[in-house]
């Protein structure tokens, strides 16, 4: 005891010194943090001192009666020592919209007594929303936010830099702010529903805008809601688009022909070429670049025509042809290397044929009218979900938020996906203009199979039978 004392005056700086650091950095991140963030601060450092209180309240201790070694070892002789209330250690985290509560579990206070518990924390913590979720054995994450990501609007900078992983698509938050993001590895078909205005262009720039700054991936837009390139939607993307039709049924039909002409080449050719049955267990690459298809107004190539008079029955017959080559490449096209993304405001039978829109892996939706378009566009389970239906997403402030089945968890989750300026998505297309290959000419130079062996074009081709772009 007397060399602890001794050392106290060479020791106690040091300890003053650490302490000073730590809440000098603590500071300084708070002054340097915007203002979503300081307010969860403020709120991490009550979720701290209140806990012991608070999870007594809560139901969230446990009484040790049996004495621990130093309770035994300093209880007065001839009595016995007092029992313990244990509380679950907790650590905290701040950010824009909430705090992170990683709490370690006791007996008898596990995952079903904190998410019991999860009504009264988000209460006494003035949360809008709390989860409680496991976090490994023995501990649980709890997750409260003050603020709902999903009536914040957010906006995405692309950076312009290729990404690492061609097969993660980020699509947003969810309600809880944590990020969601889609595997495209070997997913072959993806299905994007809502009323007009909701955010589905947004979606998609986004994605193209990520994926653009790579030599591996080449897009291909099919817009039945324009008549050229340069109006509607796509009119910022265009330079970085291989090719591009409008509503013009019969270009959107040659467009189709060619890529599963395309599709069939590369299934002959993708052992001699990439050595491997699927092109995701070597992943896409310049000479074999992940193409995908963008369908948009996707009703206008695929609806089914009724009537008996010429015009129609041409219409019914572009459409029908249409309708079987898109189902080819959703079909046959993922082990090749082609994603399909069909938009649509509305994805019901009549608009597109369920025989390609129920082989799509990935479905979403932003808000919609009916119960009945949301079935269409999530499937019948969304019927066991009121709460996640699109149809609760017609409110202005949700402009921008999709629903989705969740790959391997039950029910549905609601995403609040980012918005990108338009300027934003024509800086990257221009700066990715020289990028933007036709993905035939790759297989085009050789025989094919067997002992081909593709090379890289050298100038940007113009593309045969799809719309020059202007
Ligand atoms: N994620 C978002 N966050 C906030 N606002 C958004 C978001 N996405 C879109 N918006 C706003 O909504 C408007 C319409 O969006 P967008 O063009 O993406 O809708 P859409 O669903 O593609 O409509 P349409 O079916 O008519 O093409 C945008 O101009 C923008 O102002």
């Amino acid at each position: 005891m007397g060399t602890v004392i001794a050392h106290a005056p060479d020791v106690l700086p040091v300890v003053i010194a650490l302490v000073a650091g730590w809440l000098l950095l603590g500071l300084l991140r708070y002054v340097r943090a915007d203002r979503g963030t300081r307010a969860s601060i403020r709120q991490a450092v009550r979720v701290c001192f209140g806990w012991m209180r608070l999870a007594r309240m809560a139901g969230l201790t446990v009484t040790d009666k049996t004495p621990g070694l130093l309770g035994q070892l300093t209880a007065p002789k001839g009595t016995t020592p007092t029992p313990r209330v244990l509380t679950p250690k907790i650590k905290v985290a701040a950010d824009q919209f909430g705090v992170v509560v990683r709490a370690k579990c006791l007996p008898k206070v596990g995952l079903e007594e904190f998410q019991g518990a999860a009504r009264f924390l988000a209460d006494s913590w003035r949360c809008t929303r709390v989860s409680v979720l496991p976090d490994g054995p023995g501990r649980v994450v709890i997750r409260g936010v003050r603020l709902d990501p999903l009536v914040t609007q957010t906006e995405h900078r692309p950076t312009g830099r290729p990404p690492t992983d061609l097969s993660r698509w980020e699509l947003g938050v969810d309600e809880y702010a944590a990020p969601v993001c889609v595997s495209l590895a070997n997913v072959p078909g993806v299905t994007v529903a809502g009323v007009p205005g909701a955010g589905k262009t947004s979606l998609i720039n986004r994605l193209v805008c990520d994926l653009a700054p790579s030599r591996a991936v080449q897009f291909a837009v099919a817009d039945g809601k324009v008549s050229a390139a340069y109006e509607g939607d796509y009119a910022d993307l265009r330079s970085r688009l291989f090719a591009f039709v409008g509503d013009d049924l019969d270009e959107a039909n040659a467009l189709f022909k060619r890529l599963v002409a395309l599709r069939r080449t590369r299934s002959s050719a993708i052992r001699d070429v990439l050595g491997v049955k699927n092109m995701w267990h070597v992943g896409p690459s310049e000479v074999w670049p992940l193409t995908v298809l963008i369908i948009d107004g996707a009703h206008t190539y695929l609806r089914d025509y009724k009537g008996n008079d010429p015009q129609t029955k041409h219409l019914a017959a572009l459409t029908a042809d249409n309708a079987r080559l898109v189902e080819d490449l959703v079909k046959k096209g993922r082990s090749v290397g082609f994603l399909v993304i069909l938009v649509s405001q509305k994805v019901t039978g009549d608009a597109i044929p369920t025989f390609i829109r129920d082989v799509c892996p990935v479905g979403l939706s932003f808000a919609q009218k009916t119960a009945e378009a949301a079935v269409a566009a999530l499937g019948d389970d969304i019927r066991n979900w009121p709460d996640a239906s699109p149809v609760t997403l017609q409110d202005p402030a949700y402009v921008g938020v999709a629903v989705m089945a969740m790959q391997g968890r039950p029910g549905f989750t609601r995403i609040r996906t980012p918005y990108v300026p338009d300027a934003d998505a024509a800086r990257i297309a221009e700066a990715t203009t020289h990028l933007a290959i036709d993905p035939a000419l790759y297989l085009e130079s050789v025989p094919g199979p067997p002992g081909w062996a593709g090379t890289a074009p050298t100038d940007r081709t113009v593309v045969p039978l799809a719309k020059r772009l202007p």
